[in-house]
């Protein structure tokens, strides 16, 4: 389970996340959504430990991510696919990774064959398409088995066969009894992947809700809309002349 608990992250004058309290349950898939520049990646960059807060905590199991002591087997997380070093072919990458986590090689083979990259093993990161690379970072998250994955915006980019292949493992993932938190900006998406979902703006919370509580004929893109409407830092204008 993920908790944070009046979360506060200021970077000199700007206030990226500010006493952000929301949970995010195991064995269900958590939402995490906001406008552009509302502070999900800084929220998920204190989660996994890459960022300290200003203020406030965030915890795994009950725990600072830091304090873990195998992370990899607690958390798997994917905050931008196009990290990884361009000239190691995939499968050296994941069995990279998987040496660095003690974990066995086999577990890298495995993993490339659950997500679709076999035939690419031997072709270098850097010639692989954008869902490649996002198909080998949600294989890297998997490495050691965590009971929580974070995924940020892990659809981006994918074709719709992508799409349904992220929707499809995230639930399964859930189903096993893991902590799933994904970010995205695609409602309709969302709507059918998510059981709950967080909303922020501005670094602040904003609602947290199930999908299933939606009021009948209420989309998630009318709930979110209605919910960031003062929040969004950049929304343009309806634009367009009626035809005469
Ligand atoms: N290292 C940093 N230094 C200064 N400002 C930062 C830093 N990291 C993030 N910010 C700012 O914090 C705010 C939140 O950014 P963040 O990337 O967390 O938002 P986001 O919700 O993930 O956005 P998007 O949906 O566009 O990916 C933004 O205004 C961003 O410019």
């Amino acid at each position: 389970m993920i908790e944070t608990f009046r979360l506060t992250k200021r970077h000199r004058v700007l206030t990226a996340v500010e006493d952000l309290s929301f949970t995010a349950p195991d064995g269900q898939v958590t939402g995490f959504v906001g406008p552009n520049g509302s502070g999900k990646t800084s929220t998920m960059r204190i989660v996994v430990g890459l960022d300290r807060p200003t203020s406030g905590c965030a915890t795994i199991d009950g725990r600072p991510s830091r304090e873990h002591r195998s992370p990899q087997r607690v958390v798997g997380v994917v905050l931008d696919a196009r990290g990884a070093p361009g000239g190691m072919t995939a499968r050296g990458h994941l069995r990279w990774l998987a040496a660095a986590g003690r974990i066995p090689d086999r577990r890298a083979d495995e993993l490339l064959e659950e997500v679709g990259l076999a035939p690419a093993a031997s072709r270098r990161i850097a010639a692989l398409s954008l869902g490649m690379r996002q198909r080998l970072a949600i294989a890297a998250t998997l490495l050691g088995d965590p009971g929580t994955l974070i995924l940020d915006e892990p659809v981006n980019g994918l074709d719709p066969d992508g799409v349904r292949w992220v929707r499809h493992l995230v639930r399964r993932l859930a189903a096993e009894g893991r902590c799933v938190l994904v970010s995205s900006h695609l409602m309709a998406e969302m709507q059918q992947t998510a059981d709950r979902v967080v909303v922020i703006g501005a670094g602040r919370l904003l609602g947290q809700f199930d999908i299933g509580d939606l009021e009948h004929g209420t989309s998630l893109e009318d709930a979110y809309l209605n919910l960031t409407a003062g929040a969004a830092e950049y929304r343009a204008a309806v634009t367009g002349r009626k035809r005469r």
